[in-house]
């Protein structure tokens, strides 16, 4: 059985940002997540975003938000592509992960959950497959070439943005009406290698000597069919996200989200929660608030695993 201080479940920003504050807290620490890459939303839905929001940066592209966040855990066991699926508690108040891992204390980072992307609902050959993407975390992939994006919302906008530097886009739709910045639209219409296809949906795709014909049906016409050569399709309807194993686990939820102390603690003993996953009045979901309850839940660890220890945050004291 391996032991830690510390197990944090979900290597998103703020998981990953509450085990290095835990690494300079001297915490052995384990970090879970269900993907094979660190970074949650970030990684998945928008790496290339100039994010601006961010303290001290006045700019930074959301990879390397990331990559920086990795560098601080130096000391992190990281365990990914591990969706964890049991917790339960020992006599002795420790937690027993997934009979795997023996931990002290248990920090929940998981956002909204394990989250799929939302597929493509026609059948699709795996040939196929290969051409067909649900994130932008690889846009060397998309250089150069014909890409069809499918989808309305804020990162079938901004994935347009992004490719159109270097590839050839047609933006399809099943409405008029997009779900995004107005101004992204409006740069979108201005550019002659990008073309918007509303509305339209996906009918049926051939791939013929490695060329993938993408045949769109006009919604709400029902013989109006049009055709276009893709080498590249980008799916953009969003991700399901799973969080059913917190209620299981026994957690106080409202709304689906975690109810949490001014601590960051949660109903059970030893767990602790931040981020995205977590509720309380005028939390808002952004990075830096929860890097805030990183800090919090982090220092609340440390004040019940070594109460004898008086925390010093600071040398000086004004
Ligand atoms: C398109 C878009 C743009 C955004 N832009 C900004 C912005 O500019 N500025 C800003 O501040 N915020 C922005 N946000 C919000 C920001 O991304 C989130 O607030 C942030 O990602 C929350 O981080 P988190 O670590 O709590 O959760 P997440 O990033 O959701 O990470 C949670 C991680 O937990 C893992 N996980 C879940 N369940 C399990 C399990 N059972 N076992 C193992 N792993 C599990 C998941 O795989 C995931 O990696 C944006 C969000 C979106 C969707």
């Amino acid at each position: 059985m391996e032991k830690y201080d510390l197990a944090i479940i979900g290597a998103g920003p703020i998981g990953l940002f509450a085990a290095s504050f835990a690494n300079l807290h001297g915490l052995k620490t384990i970090s879970f997540d269900a993907l094979d890459e660190v970074g949650g939303q970030i990684n998945m839905l928008y790496p290339q975003k100039e994010i601006k929001d961010v303290p001290a940066f006045s700019s930074i592209k959301g990879k390397k938000l990331v990559s920086n966040l990795l560098k601080q855990n130096t000391k992190t066991n990281f365990l990914l592509s591990h969706k964890v699926k049991n917790i339960s508690f020992s006599d002795d108040n420790s937690i027993l992960i997934d009979n795997a891992y023996q931990v002290k204390s248990l920090l929940i980072a998981t956002g909204l959950g394990a989250f799929k992307p939302k597929t493509l609902p026609s059948a699709i050959n795996a040939n196929e497959k290969s051409h067909i993407h649900y994130s932008m975390q690889h846009p060397e992939v998309f250089a150069n070439k014909k890409v069809a994006i499918l989808g309305g919302g804020d990162s079938a906008l901004d994935w347009a943005l992004e490719l159109s530097t270097t590839s050839d886009v047609f933006l399809i739709h099943r409405r008029n009406e997009f779900r995004g910045l107005e101004s992204s639209v409006t740069k979108l219409k201005s550019l002659k290698n990008v073309e918007l296809l509303t509305p339209y949906l996906p009918k049926d795709l051939h791939l013929i000597d490695n060329k993938m014909e993408l045949v769109l049906h006009k919604v709400g016409n029902s013989d109006e069919f049009i055709t276009k050569d893709i080498d590249e399709i980008l799916v953009a309807y969003g991700f399901k996200s799973d969080n059913r194993q917190l209620r299981k686990w026994g957690i106080k939820l409202e709304n689906n989200l975690i109810s949490v102390s001014q601590q960051m603690h949660t109903n059970l003993p030893n767990v602790y929660a931040v981020g995205d996953a977590i509720t309380y009045p005028g939390r808002v979901p952004m990075i830096a608030l929860g890097f805030g309850e990183a800090q919090i839940a982090i220092s609340s660890i440390m004040q019940n695993l070594f109460p004898e220890k008086t925390m010093i945050f600071h040398s000086t004291s004004i």
